[in-house]
């Protein structure tokens, strides 16, 4: 499962100075349960959701992730979790087979045990007709599918997923989704980030919809409309967007052209 407790992180940007991109963000998602960040750009997911992953330090709070904190333990959680960001790549030389046997190798299976995974992976995604072509030949709806191939190899039981669907055709789209919802089915415990109110509402047992760093409602979708007395997710979307309260970003203390990745 995930635990997070009033997460925050900054950045010094050295137009804008201390850039609060997450304000303390708190929420949990267990298994068999999908867990929507719902928020505009910049509002703070891909941070989110990169800490989650290890790829980046809180400044505060704290997040565990399959039983492992992300300070204290990032190498067990990396080996527990799938995390398929918009840059989750495909090498243009590698086929499809070769690219996720590649990935397999990275997390250490066995040559048995990583055959058996491919097998069935292959099987279920329904990428048997293109095993052997190179990702330079590949269509966004195929590269899709070896992403996510890619980020399940190992059977983790956590996955994390940046902006599933962005940039895909409705039909590619509906196909990552429906993969999500099973992924879902078989037990594990789903985060994923969207701009969509429409995959909220299909997908996400609870959500978090997310403005300005900061968590503007959490809950479970029907129960977030009736407690704001909204008809249907998106009012409830514009209601608190418009009525958000964010972190302000604190004054330049010092020039710098790093950022604090
Ligand atoms: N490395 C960085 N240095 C400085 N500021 C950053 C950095 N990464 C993110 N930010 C800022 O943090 C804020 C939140 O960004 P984040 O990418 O988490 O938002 P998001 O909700 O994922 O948006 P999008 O939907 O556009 O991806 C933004 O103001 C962004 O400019």
């Amino acid at each position: 499962m995930i635990k997070v407790e009033n997460l925050t992180k900054s950045f010094l940007d050295y137009q804008r100075g201390w850039v609060s991109a997450v304000g303390g963000i708190s929420f949990e998602c267990h298994p068999g349960a999908i867990f929507g960040l719902l928020g505009p750009n910049g509002a703070g997911k891909t941070t989110t959701l990169r800490i989650l992953s290890t790829v980046l330090k809180p400044t505060s709070g704290r997040a565990v992730v399959a039983g492992y904190d992300v300070m204290t333990d990032p190498e067990a959680v990396r080996q527990n979790i799938g995390y398929m960001s918009a840059s989750t790549g495909i090498y243009d030389r590698m086929s499809a087979w070769e690219l996720v046997e590649y990935f397999g190798r990275l997390y250490g299976l066995t040559p048995a045990r990583l055959r058996d995974r491919m097998e069935t992976i292959f099987d279920w995604l329904q990428m048997n007709d293109f095993r052997d072509i190179l990702g330079s030949k590949m269509s966004t709806g195929m590269k899709q599918k070896v992403s996510i191939a890619r980020t399940i190899v190992h059977d983790p039981p956590v996955l994390i997923f940046d902006e599933p669907t962005s940039g895909l055709d409705v039909l590619v789209a509906r196909a990552v989704l429906q993969k999500i919802a099973e992924l879902r089915d078989q037990g594990k415990t789903i985060v994923f980030s969207t701009h969509s109110m429409h995959e909220v509402e299909k997908l996400c047992s609870r959500v978090a919809i997310i403005h300005k760093g900061r968590v503007q409602a959490e809950g479970e979708p029907l129960e977030l409309l009736a407690r704001y007395e909204q008809p249907d997710l998106e009012e409830l979307f514009f209601f608190l967007v418009e009525n958000a309260k964010g972190v302000e970003h604190e004054p330049i203390v010092k020039t710098s052209t790093s950022w604090d990745e």
